[in-house]
């Protein structure tokens, strides 16, 4: 029997729960498909136990970086206890207490793995081979997320490298990791196993943090080589295979490097190769295109549109907090399109994800933290911004050579000069991070930075770096 609801939600990721909850509180009844864990990779296999292991080694170095503080702290981590740590916020991979969140919020659960059938149909298949029918009257959204995307290096897959999952589900640290990659994945977890005492080496083949302002790669380099990294900067595998002392990764230059396990951190693939979207006329195993309002720009949703795309599974920005924004305006949205209400779909309506291409904010838990918003300076100049960039030492500001011994840290801000308003703004350095949300907030409101010389930041915060930088770009003609 086909069982029917408004809604059907694939995955249950982060961002399937939010198109579901928003969703269902204006009115619609919702299924969720899970095939794996409620909670998604974010709660799983990445955000919560990366940063669970970060974190201790962050308390430690702060502690070491303040005197008088750093006299009492005399030993290195405890791993056993940071990885049981990490298993507590993973909740020993039991996700119980997301399935009560779901039942308590009126959103069914199946467990399965679900595939397209149709326009507004699917088979859900259970682990015992059981399969279930469903059917929505209104629409589909896939919230299916990424996978790590295994690079065609001959010998790779044959020594059964660690991704993403291996890496922050680890039992016990390896004594040496070699890690591929030199994005976000790459630079945290080669801070979190160097703190842990394992010895890194990083096969950078284009630089570290690639895509954000060049002196967020060059500050975390150089503390992960203080740290005891090695960073190999251009170089990538040719060849893996697995020897007596560990994974033997052949660099092609007559060089190679050995470790007990390899870290494979090179990105992303959208996990859509198994969907059934040949049903309605879609590839399989790639991104799926959608427009601001989620909704999958193909030839299934002209004229009838039923078909959604939310969080990583768009590729428009593989973050978190960005896919849980999108779900927030693709549950809206769905809604008002079934029950024939006005969609407010212009820029910054309740019905669009505008602020994925303007104003994306990311931290990376690095040492030091890499916090930015927006357009890199590049990017603004890409898009033909009449830019005007101001840096400023965070470590001059009183807040921050309180806060650390030797504060290193660097802060820029990008201006649009012919609307004077902020179009991206990067912060490197210790704490950083809770310091992004005011800049993403100025990007965001577009506040002239006339205006923004009255938001008066608090003495001895780093958040007067804010004014140091006004002050750097100079005070408004009158
Ligand atoms: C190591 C690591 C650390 C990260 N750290 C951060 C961070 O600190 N901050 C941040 O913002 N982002 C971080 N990210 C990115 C973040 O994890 C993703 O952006 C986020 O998980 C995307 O959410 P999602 O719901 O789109 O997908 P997912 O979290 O991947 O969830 C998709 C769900 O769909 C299910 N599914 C897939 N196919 C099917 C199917 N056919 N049927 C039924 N269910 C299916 C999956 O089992 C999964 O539960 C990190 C990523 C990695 C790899
Ligand atoms: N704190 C956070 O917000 C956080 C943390 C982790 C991951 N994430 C998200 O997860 C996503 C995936 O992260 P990621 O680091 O895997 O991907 P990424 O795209 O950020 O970085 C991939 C890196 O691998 C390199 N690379 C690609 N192919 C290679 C090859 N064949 N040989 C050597 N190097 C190669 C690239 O040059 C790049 O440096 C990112 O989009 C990121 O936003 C976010």
């Amino acid at each position: 029997m086909t069982r029917t609801y408004d809604l059907i939600v694939l995955g249950a990721g982060p961002v399937g729960e939010n198109v579901a909850d928003y969703a269902h509180q204006r009115g619609l009844s919702v299924v969720i498909v899970e095939s794996e864990l409620v909670g998604g990779e974010c709660s799983y296999w990445a955000c919560i136990p990366s940063k669970a292991m970060l974190r201790p080694a962050q308390a430690l170095e702060g502690a070491r970086r303040v005197a008088g503080a750093a006299e009492a702290v005399t030993g290195s981590l405890d791993a056993p206890a940071v990885l049981k740590r990490r298993d507590s916020f993973v909740h020993d991979w039991d996700d119980s207490s997301q399935v009560e969140w779901l039942q308590g919020a009126g959103i069914d659960l199946v467990r399965g793995h679900g595939r397209i059938t149709g326009r507004r149909t699917v088979t859900v298949t259970g682990s015992d081979g059981e399969t279930v029918e469903l059917s929505a009257t209104a629409a589909v959204a896939v919230c299916t997320g990424s996978a790590a995307l295994l690079p065609d290096i001959p010998g790779l897959a044959e020594v059964d490298p660690w991704e993403s999952r291996e890496a922050t589900g680890a039992k016990s640290v390896p004594a040496s990791l070699a890690i591929v990659g030199g994005g976000v994945v790459a630079v945290e977890m080669a801070t979190a196993y160097a703190a842990l005492d394992s010895q890194v080496t990083l096969l950078a083949r284009s630089g570290l943090l690639g895509g954000m302002e060049p002196f967020a790669g060059e500050l975390v380099g150089e503390q992960l080589e203080r740290s005891g990294v090695r960073i190999r900067r251009g170089a990538s595998p040719i060849g893996a295979k697995r020897g007596a002392d560990g994974v033997v990764l052949d660099l092609g230059d007559g060089e190679s490097v050995t470790a007990t396990e390899v870290l494979v951190a090179t990105g992303r693939r959208p996990r859509t190769d198994d969907l059934g979207l040949d049903s309605v006329g879609l590839p399989a195993g790639k991104w799926l295109d959608v427009d601001d309002t989620l909704l999958v720009r193909a030839e299934t949703n002209e004229g009838d549109p039923w078909l959604y795309a939310v969080g990583d599974v768009n590729h428009r920005a593989l973050l978190t907090h960005q896919g849980k924004y999108q779900g927030r305006a693709a549950g809206e949205v769905i809604a008002a399109r079934a029950q024939q209400r006005a969609v407010d779909d212009g820029p910054w309506g309740l019905h669009v994800a505008t602020a994925d291409s303007a104003a994306v904010p990311q931290v990376t838990f690095a040492d030091p933290e890499v916090a930015s918003v927006g357009l890199t300076e590049r990017a603004a100049r890409d898009r033909g911004i009449d830019v005007r960039v101001v840096d400023y030492e965070i470590g001059s500001v009183a807040g921050a050579s309180l806060l650390a011994d030797g504060y290193a840290g660097r802060a820029r801000l990008v201006v649009d000069r012919q609307r004077d308003v902020i179009v991206g703004a990067t912060f490197v350095g210790q704490d950083v991070a809770e310091l992004l949300h005011s800049a993403t907030i100025a990007v965001v409101g577009e506040v002239p930075l006339r205006r923004l010389w009255h938001a008066v930041p608090s003495y001895p915060t780093i958040s007067e770096v804010w004014l140091r930088l006004l002050e750097t770009y100079g005070r408004p003609e009158e």
